[in-house]
């Protein structure tokens, strides 16, 4: 029997093929998950002038004695700047986000000066730049303030905003077409005959990939039969996406035609069958520019393989860090010993004590699909390796909803 391929030599070859899509520019309100393309320069200094972090009295720390009287001599409102130097003895009525008058170095809230007419006393001590927010104290002016490769979160898009920016550049969304195959596979929703099963891959995998950055689109259900195959393939290669990913037909059964029909229409095939489990029948090539993934028919099969091989490569081509950051976390039961293919063991995250643990999941059919509802990702288990006990720190790879 030919020789399984190792999970990481896989990938290194998969990666091998990757280079980023191109770089568009596009609405800093369109922004979020999308990566970086070049970094982000800082347009102003934040804040863009000394200002008041309170809501009270602006002066000059010299001033700042408890039991001074200060004349009040007016109002430094956030967006109205003052309109005359504070001068000793003096101090101005700010806000919360207002420009310090020039000669004020410090700020007093309220709730610390009695108010007589413009007679303000202070009842406590005040010492430089107190509640005061320094100009450039979060950035500088022309400071580098996010790098390419950066997955664009809501916080980051708060800090580009801040910087002035409207617009960021980055990479294009990667086009990820669809292809089921399988003449048993009817979609939810009509009647099932005897033998038919319900095709499921395609509702698990195009939100996958989508959160994942991909413009996706599913080009249904090929027949299994030679020629047809080939049709749909054609089809959905002909707009030239960066990845296309196919579900079933990738075993050596005498219906699996994918290896076949990828020939026949000119793909080159890299490899096929991993040490993987479950997943093994997985095969990678390439149509032109085209990443083509083959993933085997069996639904927890193919979600896996999506997640431990398509998903590195949709990062990539997006500019991001391929590798998903694994966890490690405690076991809260055994877990039995490895066979010759890594292991994608389902199992729970368990955060009820406020400390995570991973319950592993036994089950181990690669067509059961209310195990893969209930796991909240995978533990990694390597070739061969040993049985663990509860209390073993073991490597987790979290699903993006895990942590909900
Ligand atoms: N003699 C051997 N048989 C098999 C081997 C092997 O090494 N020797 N490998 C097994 C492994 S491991 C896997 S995984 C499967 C992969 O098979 P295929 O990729 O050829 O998948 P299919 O036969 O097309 O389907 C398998 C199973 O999954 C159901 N399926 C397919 N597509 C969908 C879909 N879109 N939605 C829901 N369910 C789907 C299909 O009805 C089958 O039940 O091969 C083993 N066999
Ligand atoms: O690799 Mo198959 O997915 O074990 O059932």
């Amino acid at each position: 029997m030919q020789d399984l391929k190792p999970v990481d030599e896989a990938l290194a070859d998969i990666l091998k093929r990757v280079t980023p899509t191109a770089i568009e520019t596009i609405a800093l309100s369109d922004a979020l998950n999308r990566t970086l393309a070049e970094p982000v320069i800082a347009r102003t200094s934040q804040p863009p002038f000394n200002g008041s972090a309170m809501d009270g009295y602006a002066l000059k720390s010299a001033d700042g004695q408890s039991g001074t009287k200060l004349k009040n001599i007016g109002i430094a409102a956030a967006g109205t700047p003052f309109d005359r130097p504070l001068k000793s003895g003096e101090c101005a009525r700010i806000y919360t986000g207002g420009e310090l008058p020039e000669g004020a170095d410090s700020v007093i809230m309220q709730e610390k000066v009695t108010v007589e007419g413009d007679e303000v006393t202070l009842i406590d001590d005040v010492k430089e730049s107190q509640n005061v927010r320094l100009k450039g104290n979060d950035f500088a002016k022309d400071q580098t303030i996010l790098a390419p490769g950066k997955c664009l979160n809501p916080f980051d898009l708060s800090l580009i905003a801040a910087s002035g920016h409207g617009e960021v550049a980055a990479y294009q969304k990667p086009h990820l077409h669809l292809l089921a195959t399988g003449d048993e596979l009817v979609q939810p929703g009509q009647p099932l005959a005897p033998g038919q099963i319900y095709a499921s891959n395609g509702f698990g995998l195009t939100p996958l990939f989508a959160q994942a950055g991909a413009k996706v689109k599913d080009f249904g259900v090929a027949i299994d039969e030679q020629d047809k195959l080939e049709e749909k393939l054609r089809e959905a290669l002909k707009d030239e996406p960066e990845i296309l990913v196919t579900t079933g037909g990738a075993s050596v059964g005498d219906k699996d035609y994918m290896l076949p029909a990828l020939k026949a229409i000119g793909a080159e095939l890299d490899f096929w069958r991993i040490a993987v489990r479950p997943g093994k029948p997985l095969m990678f090539g390439r149509l032109g520019e085209t990443l083509i993934f083959g993933l085997p028919g069996n639904p927890v099969s193919a979600l896996v393989t999506a997640t431990v091989f398509v998903l590195p490569a949709l990062r990539a081509l997006t500019g991001q860090q391929p590798a998903a950051p694994l966890l490690t976390l405690p076991l809260i039961a055994d877990l039995p010993k490895n066979g010759p293919r890594q292991f994608y063991r389902r199992a729970r995250l368990i955060k009820d004590s406020g400390h995570l643990s991973v319950d592993p999941i036994l089950e181990t059919d690669s067509a059961h699909l209310s195990s893969m509802s209930l796991c909240d990702g995978f533990i990694v288990q390597p070739a061969f390796g040993d049985a663990q006990s509860s209390g073993n720190l073991i490597s987790f790879l979290p699903m993006p909803w895990a942590l909900r």
